[in-house]
């Protein structure tokens, strides 16, 4: 893996990937700043430690603010806490968040910036392989309510994005993986090449050392940025990031949050390639092909039969329905997306039969 970093454009703002590259921070936040709040886990102190350290020793004046693990966060109480304590400290609309860690916390971290003043800003540092691949990248931010995820949000660039490879290692096998099934989703919306390095070497796609670690992420970044920047407000094409989504986020919310984002977008991707079958008589190749990379890499592909019922409750929630009908987002072909509306629930259901079978 390389060591220096990489800039690279993206809406206005630099995605910087690289490893040990915290030195990069300061100039991300910007002169303007006098105060920067850092938002983490109170999980990581080792991870904010670092980047507070930086910041003061760039001359800002750092609030360390630590908020609950992972998806915890993602509430309205932990948001409604922050904000008090961004009042208190008198922060205002020059000053800075740094959103330090997964992305749950940046999620939240992009929501809080993104409301506090109508919006103050924000600079992401993801610790994670999904936050780096996705969350950090592309200005949606937000968090869950009981009715369903990412219900409540905003559209709100950051001004910078460091991705230091260097967190990597730390981070258990498991959310690595999770990371993957996004850097999988950009492979089969857009860029195959991504398919085809994780399937040279499914093992050596699961570790941060891998051969390909970088270039995954980079590429994965790549699709991203290049989606966003075409239509930052998801009014229409930005819709296929969305691949897999609609049936894992009813997923999450089944399981109250507590499965992880991935797995749920993997199992998700599962049915949508079963679905674009029965909808538009879609290669059967592409759904063997996808549980195939997924389970190769450790991902799951089914979910239970009686769950069925309360997903497509849930489903109805999502931001892509129009009225009654559901939309989804279904490949024609292999890095060929469509955004489909499928009005017939008996199909929907024939196509999660076949992710329960
Ligand atoms: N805004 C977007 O465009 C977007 C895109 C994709 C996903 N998301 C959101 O991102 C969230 C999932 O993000 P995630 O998978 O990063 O999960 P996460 O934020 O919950 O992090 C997963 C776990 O890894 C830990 N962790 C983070 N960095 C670590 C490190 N370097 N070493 C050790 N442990 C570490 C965290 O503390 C947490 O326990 C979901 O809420 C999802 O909805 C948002
Ligand atoms: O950036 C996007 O657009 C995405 O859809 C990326 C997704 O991977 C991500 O999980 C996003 O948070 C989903 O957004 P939502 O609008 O469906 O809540
Ligand atoms: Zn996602």
């Amino acid at each position: 893996m390389g060591t220096a970093p990489s800039p690279a454009e993206n809406h206005g703002y630099h995605v910087v990937v690289g490893s040990g590259i915290l030195s990069e921070l300061p100039s991300l936040v910007g002169p303007r700043a006098r105060q920067v709040a850092v938002i983490h886990p109170d999980t990581l102190p080792e991870l904010a430690r670092p980047v507070c350290h930086a910041l003061r020793a760039a001359g800002y004046v750092v609030t360390s603010l630590d908020v609950p693990d992972g998806e915890r966060a993602k509430k309205i109480s932990v948001a409604t806490r922050l904000w008090e304590q961004l009042g208190a400290a008198d922060f205002t609309r020059t000053d800075a968040i740094v959103g330090v860690g997964g992305g749950a916390t940046t999620d939240l971290a992009g929501f809080v910036a993104a409301t506090w003043l109508r919006g103050v800003p924000v600079v992401l540092v993801p610790t994670t392989m999904l936050g780096m691949v996705d969350a950090a990248v592309g200005g949606k931010t937000g968090i869950n309510t009981d009715a369903g995820k990412n219900l409540v949000g905003a559209f709100h660039a950051p001004s910078g994005v460091l991705c230091d490879l260097a967190t990597l290692p730390s981070l258990p096998r498991a959310e690595y993986v999770s990371g993957l099934a996004e850097v999988i989703k950009a492979g089969f919306i857009s860029d195959p090449r991504i398919l085809e390095l994780v399937e040279a070497d499914p093992h050596a796609a699961t570790t941060p050392d891998g051969r390909y670690t970088r270039t995954l992420i980079e590429r994965a970044i790549a699709v991203k940025a290049s989606v966003v920047s075409t239509d930052f407000r998801e009014s229409d094409h930005r819709e296929i990031l969305n691949y897999g989504h609609t049936l894992g986020h009813a997923i999450e919310r089944a399981e109250d949050y507590t499965f992880r984002h991935g797995y749920a977008v993997a199992i998700g991707m599962v049915f949508a390639a079963e679905l674009a079958q029965l909808h538009h008589g879609a290669d059967p190749a592409l759904a063997r092909r996808t549980r195939e990379i997924l389970g190769g890499v450790g991902l799951p592909t089914t979910y239970p039969a009686a769950a069925w019922p309360e997903l497509l409750r849930t489903m109805r929630r999502d931001k892509k329905a129009r009225g009654a009908t559901l939309r989804f987002v279904l490949l024609e072909d292999l890095a060929r997306p469509a955004r489909c509306a499928v009005p017939d629930e008996a199909m929907l259901a024939a196509a999660y039969q076949r992710v329960s079978g």
